[in-house]
């Protein structure tokens, strides 16, 4: 049985289809453009990659491909369900759940506090459901696995009516891959998930750290919305929330201005002036470029800065674990956190690191040190198992 999986954001849609039994990948691709007129769908069959373009730019169209591409490989009728990532849930979710009218609601509720990731969500399900009206569909959310932080961490010293009223707290978003790669950092140290404390860094276009206490997040990095925390690709992550009056009334911008800048043309590119892309980055720093070489630092510096913070709420570290695209991928990312965290007795075994790239996970850091791994994330499955386990649990085709 399939599970077809989907990740709607506001201008593409990544989607893969999964057999969560085997970890089979039927189909995967992505729509990107999406509302523009060069909108077009990457599609990996088995027999190849495809691209086909979608002139009216729409969801729907998007989906019609996706579906095309179920009938040309003759598994339509073998889709059990449909599970989208959510990112924002609030406090009313800490479980992925079956979508219903009464769920879809709760999750419009939540747009206010994920003004760009939520609406891109809701119209994604919309269309997926007139895609695809025969299949149940899951939302699993970014912010599940964190409704398990305590107060003293996910409160903000601001008036408590912010929060009673209006919810402003940290959420934490990234859950679905911190709690994946927890998982599978402890089956890789051979040791029961349920005794090991964790820090997991998530290194992607957005980036975020998570204390992982057996199995559960007691910590993480990013807050009210996925702009707190770490320097990321175009996000700013920890700011001094006196700098939007200050900028406002120097730059002459609203406070939508300043908050689209943080998020949209800060971080790495910001710093740089030259790209949010850290392989790009890398390489101009290796050319000479200042403002590459000034990201690329400060980008290390915070993320050590945020796992050593990790450290106060576990009490104590047994592994420290890197995932996502530049958690995968940059050995000298890597090795830069490592050398800045022999506070935690890290270190890094500089052979072991330059191999794990590309795909190869396992551990990068010399025997006696804080061990330290690499484990390649996999939200798509995480998802369709989630989705799997809500269905088994309603009594549906599991
Ligand atoms: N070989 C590499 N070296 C350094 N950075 C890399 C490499 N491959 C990918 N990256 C970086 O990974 C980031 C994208 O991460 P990814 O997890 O794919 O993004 P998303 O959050 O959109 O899923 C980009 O900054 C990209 O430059
Ligand atoms: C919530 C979030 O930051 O997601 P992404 O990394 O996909 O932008
Ligand atoms: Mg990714």
């Amino acid at each position: 049985m399939w599970t077809l999986v989907l990740n709607c954001g506001s201008s593409s849609v990544k989607f893969a289809l999964l057999d969560v039994r085997s970890g089979a990948v039927g189909l995967s691709g992505l729509a990107e453009r999406l509302g523009s007129g060069d909108a077009s769908a990457r599609l990996d069959l088995p027999g190849g990659r495809r691209s086909v373009p979608l002139p009216g730019g729409t969801y729907a169209e998007a989906f019609a491909v996706i579906a095309g591409a179920l009938d040309e490989l003759g598994v339509r009728g073998d889709v059990g369900a449909v599970g989208h990532r959510v990112v924002h849930g609030g406090e009313r979710f800490s479980e992925p759940a079956l979508i219903t009218p009464e769920v879809l609601e709760a999750v419009r509720a939540c747009v206010p506090l994920a003004p760009l990731h939520n609406p891109a969500n809701i119209a994604g399900i919309e269309a997926a459901r007139a895609a695809f009206p025969q299949l149940p569909q899951v939302a699993v959310f970014d912010t599940a696995f964190h409704q398990s932080m305590p107060e003293v961490a996910f409160r903000y010293a601001v008036p408590e009516a912010w929060y009673r009223q209006h919810g402003v707290r940290r959420y934490g978003f990234h859950g679905t891959s911190h709690a994946f790669v927890a998982a599978e950092a402890a089956r890789e140290l051979g040791r029961p998930l349920a005794e090991l404390n964790l820090v997991t860094a998530h290194l992607g276009n957005g980036c975020s750290v998570c204390a992982v206490a057996g199995g559960r997040s007691v910590d993480t990095s990013m807050g009210l919305t996925p702009l707190e925390g770490l320097v990321m690709g175009t996000r700013s992550g920890d700011v001094d929330p006196g700098l939007h009056d200050f900028i406002a009334r120097q730059a002459g911008l609203s406070l939508s201005e300043v908050t689209a800048a943080l998020n949209r043309e800060s971080g790495l590119l910001g710093l740089s002036g030259l790209s949010n892309d850290m392989r790009e980055l890398e390489e101009a720093a290796a050319r000479g470029h200042a403002g590459a070489r000034l990201a690329v630092e400060a980008f290390v510096y915070r993320l050590a800065k945020q796992v050593a913070g990790m450290a106060v709420a576990l009490g104590r570290v047994d592994a420290l674990v890197f995932t996502g695209g530049i958690g995968e991928n940059s050995a000298a990312v890597r090795g830069a956190v490592l050398a800045r965290l022999g506070v935690l007795g890290a270190a890094v075994d500089p052979a072991l690191n330059a191999r794990a790239v590309r795909g190869e996970s396992g551990r990068i850091s010399p025997e006696g040190t804080l061990p330290a791994l690499v484990v390649n994330t996999n939200e798509e499955l995480m998802i369709a198992r989630q989705t799997q386990d809500v269905l088994a649990g309603q009594g549906g085709t599991a």
